[in-house]
């Protein structure tokens, strides 16, 4: 049996509660991500443990746990500050809506909680002692890279639609290949992605977008046709395939992701990332780098002030994907030099303008703005005496 390190923080700082639940006579292990992440020398996050302790026994064996998913058989456990899933072995059944099961039943064998998980990279489970028990040869799949289905494909698909861009989005996170079974499972059961919440979709689409091998996670998205059944992405494989072509760096951001897609796709940001469910804050964002990168590879300063700082970041980043031999940094020293990068930078504003005594109304606005275009343009310099001197003789 192979032996892995667990001096990992993480690990290192939960393996009392594996030898607790040990010591009062049941089974526990780290099970999940951790450990498929572990082996491969990634940094770990949220540690899951798996015990042959039913909730209300890991309740009894822990002095502080909340009850946070006791009905699918979770138990929080508090340990100095942190808290800990740890979840009773358990079997799945039912799944009529290819999302989530209709029962779990909880038991006391290791064996059939782990054939009941994805991939046989993530069905490894890591004993306090960092022994791994490896029961559908994940170690060997781990090392050579490959993402399998644990057992027959169809069926953990069919358990949950999500589990199909889960690998695409391993595939791109961690540089994997989809086995030729799974792979043809995935193909056979696309449509089913259209069951599964866009919120869910969308997050495994966005770690996808980030990945260090995103070209190859982008290319099983399309061969398999999974993005046939993806908000907005249908009967776009053409598009689909020119995105996928770009230079192969990782995206810095979702921001620069999104805005080449938008891009590529000829959508407008707006309604392609609400058909995403994306967060108003990257919608926004989105929508100013993609009017930018339309006035690449020159904008005019004008076109640098409205887009703001963090759209020339990231459209000027977009452009250089679009255009190897851009020069991303003389276009972001344009923005850092322009006189000014917002309203309240300007030495007047519509109070002094009254003051000087502009009527208020909507030709009050047409003057400011031509200020401002003057200003940021270089031609009026950004005091306010020249101000409202270009003010008074502002023909409208
Ligand atoms: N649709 C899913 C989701 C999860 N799992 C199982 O539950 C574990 C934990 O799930 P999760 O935290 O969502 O994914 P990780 O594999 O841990 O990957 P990461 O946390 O890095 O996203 C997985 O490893 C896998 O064994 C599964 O079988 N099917
Ligand atoms: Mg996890």
């Amino acid at each position: 049996m192979m032996q892995i390190d667990l001096s990992a923080p993480d690990f290192a700082r939960a393996i009392p509660i594996l030898q607790q639940l040990e010591q009062a006579g049941y089974e526990a292990y780290f099970v999940g991500g951790s450990v498929r992440d572990a082996l491969l020398h990634l940094p770990i996050h949220d540690v899951d443990i798996a015990t042959s302790a039913y909730p209300a026994e890991v309740k009894q064996v822990f002095a502080r746990t909340v009850d946070t998913g006791i009905q699918h058989g979770t138990v929080m456990v508090l340990l100095h500050g942190t808290g800990y899933e740890v979840t009773t072995f358990r079997t799945e059944s039912g799944y009529q809506d290819f999302r989530r099961p209709d029962h779990v039943t909880f038991v006391r064998d290791l064996a059939e909680d782990l054939k009941r998980r994805d991939f046989t990279v993530n069905a490894l489970a890591l004993r306090h002692d960092g022994t791994v028990v490896d029961l559908f040869a994940g170690l060997s799949d781990l090392a050579e890279h490959r993402l399998r289905a644990v057992g027959d494909p169809h069926a953990r698909f069919h358990e949950d639609a999500l589990r199909m861009m889960r690998a695409v989005r391993f595939e791109s996170q961690l540089g994997f290949h989809i086995e030729a079974a799974t792979t043809a499972a995935i193909a056979d059961n696309a449509a089913l992605l259209a069951k599964i919440s866009v919120e869910r979709v969308a997050s495994e689409f966005n770690r996808l977008l980030l990945g260090h091998w995103r070209q190859q996670g982008l290319a099983s998205l399309i061969d398999t046709g999974l993005a046939e059944f993806a908000p907005r992405l249908a009967g776009q494989a053409s598009a689909l395939q020119a995105f996928a072509a770009l230079p192969a760096t990782p995206f810095a951001s979702l921001e620069i992701g999104w805005t080449l897609l938008s891009h590529f796709l000829q959508q407008a940001p707006g309604p392609l990332l609400k058909a995403w469910k994306q967060p108003n804050a990257l919608i926004a964002a989105t929508q100013h780098a993609v009017t930018l990168l339309a006035a690449m590879p020159q904008p005019s300063d004008w076109q640098l002030y409205e887009a703001g700082e963090a759209a020339v970041v990231t459209a000027t980043a977009a452009q250089t994907y679009l255009q190897p031999d851009f020069d991303a940094a003389s276009v972001q020293t344009r923005y850092a030099q322009l006189p000014i990068h917002a309203a309240a930078d300007l030495a007047i504003n519509g109070g002094t303008l009254i003051q000087a005594g502009v009527q208020p109304g909507p030709k009050l606005g047409q003057t400011l703005q031509r200020l401002t275009q003057a200003v940021v343009a270089g031609e009026l310099p950004n005091t306010q005496a020249a101000l409202l001197a270009a003010s008074r003789a502002d023909p409208c």
